[in-house]
């Protein structure tokens, strides 16, 4: 039986591996489960995890675990970093192993792509009311963070020991800056709707379009989040930090974002199918598509960025169409 862990980290892509180097460089036992065995055992063999995040050793401390059981069991904090379509499967896979005291954060970005809630919503469904719950959200690339490069996250929870605990755990004086805050529906809407602009901006690009246009989709796509946060009960200040404004800065400027490769792929005029297998990891954004217009619509919010996204990425329309559907809107006040 592996002995206690300070945390366990569930999902070993390249996120959850870079989360739980963190932790572990902190000093902190971090058990790091994935769902396949061979893959446990090659992390335990090269300690570093080679498909994602080649030039990131593993501290001592980090332990790759194979068993769901043991991993849940060993540590009262979980910490979920799984994609945002398996979040509710893993979920339940877990729930019959959990502890009296056991306290559930997630770093995934996304949303419920069967009902469109947000992850939170999912957790309190399977897990029941009692569990606290965290998010973590903001602009962090796996592999800057795995290599200890300057980082700042935003970390909310529905319980404050919670929150002060996990971000103790997490944070380090010298390279991940931890900011708590008490919105965790800004920061869950933020994690997601970024994904969309993302793959709006990369399509821009991929047109050809230059700096001005990327950097209006930016600006109108804070204003999109902001709408949608603010008829699901957001804070609308929440969006001028790490996980609004900070996040779509970073993956709508940035080729290591996967949303925005995806884009622009497709704006190089190659197909859904080409773009996703090319880029070979999660491309939340789009499912995340599909949920936000999902959303937007039973909130009645106007988001005609993500939706012209939306009808490039599902309805087959043309990714210049769509640019120019958003360029022939009617003139308003900004
Ligand atoms: N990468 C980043 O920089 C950041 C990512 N995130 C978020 O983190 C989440 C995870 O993304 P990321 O780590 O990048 O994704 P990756 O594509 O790097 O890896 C996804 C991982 O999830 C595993 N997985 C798939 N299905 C299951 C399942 N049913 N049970 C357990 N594990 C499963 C995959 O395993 P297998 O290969 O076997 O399918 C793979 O190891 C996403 O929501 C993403 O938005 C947030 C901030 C930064
Ligand atoms: O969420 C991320 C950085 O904050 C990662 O973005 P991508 O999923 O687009 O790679």
């Amino acid at each position: 039986m592996t002995q206690d862990a300070a945390i366990s980290v569930l999902g070993a892509g390249s996120y959850g591996t870079a989360l739980a180097i963190a932790l572990a460089r902190n000093g902190h036992r971090t058990l790091l489960w994935s769902h396949r065995p061979e893959q446990v055992a090659t992390l335990a063999a090269e300690r570093c995890n080679k498909v994602f995040l080649p030039d990131a050793v593993f501290p001592d401390s980090l332990i790759p675990e194979a068993s769901l059981e043991r991993v849940v069991k060993a540590s009262r904090d979980l910490l979920l970093v799984v994609p945002s379509h398996v979040f509710a499967d893993v979920l339940k896979q877990l729930k019959p192993f959990l502890r009296k005291d056991s306290r559930l954060a997630w770093a995934t970005k996304g949303l419920d792509p069967a009902s469109g809630q947000l992850l939170q919503q999912v957790a309190r469904e399977i897990l029941g009311e009692r569990i606290p719950l965290a998010v973590l959200s903001g602009p962090t690339f796996a592999k800057e963070l795995a290599m200890g490069l300057p980082t700042a996250i935003s970390l909310a929870s529905t319980d404050a020991k919670f929150a002060k605990e996990l971000a103790d755990l997490l944070h380090c004086g010298r390279s991940f800056r931890v900011y708590l805050n008490d919105d965790m529906v800004g920061l869950q809407l933020g994690g997601a709707v970024k994904n969309v602009i993302a793959i709006g901006a990369g399509l821009a690009d991929g047109l050809g379009f230059g700096a001005n246009a990327r950097t209006a989709l930016i600006t109108r796509g804070l204003v999109e989040l902001q709408r949608l946060g603010v008829a699901l009960g957001a804070e609308q200040e929440t969006f001028m930090g790490m996980a609004g404004l900070g996040d779509l800065v970073l993956t709508c400027t940035d080729n290591q974002s996967r949303n925005r490769r995806f884009g622009l792929a497709l704006g190089q005029g190659k197909s859904v199918d080409t773009a996703m297998a090319e880029i070979g990891q999660v491309v939340e954004g789009y499912r995340n598509a599909a949920e936000v217009h999902q959303l937007a619509g039973r909130h009645r919010v106007e988001m005609p960025i993500c939706e012209q996204v939306y009808q490039v990425l599902y309805e087959g329309k043309n990714a210049k169409e769509a640019a120019l559907a958003l360029l022939s809107r009617d003139r308003k006040a900004e």
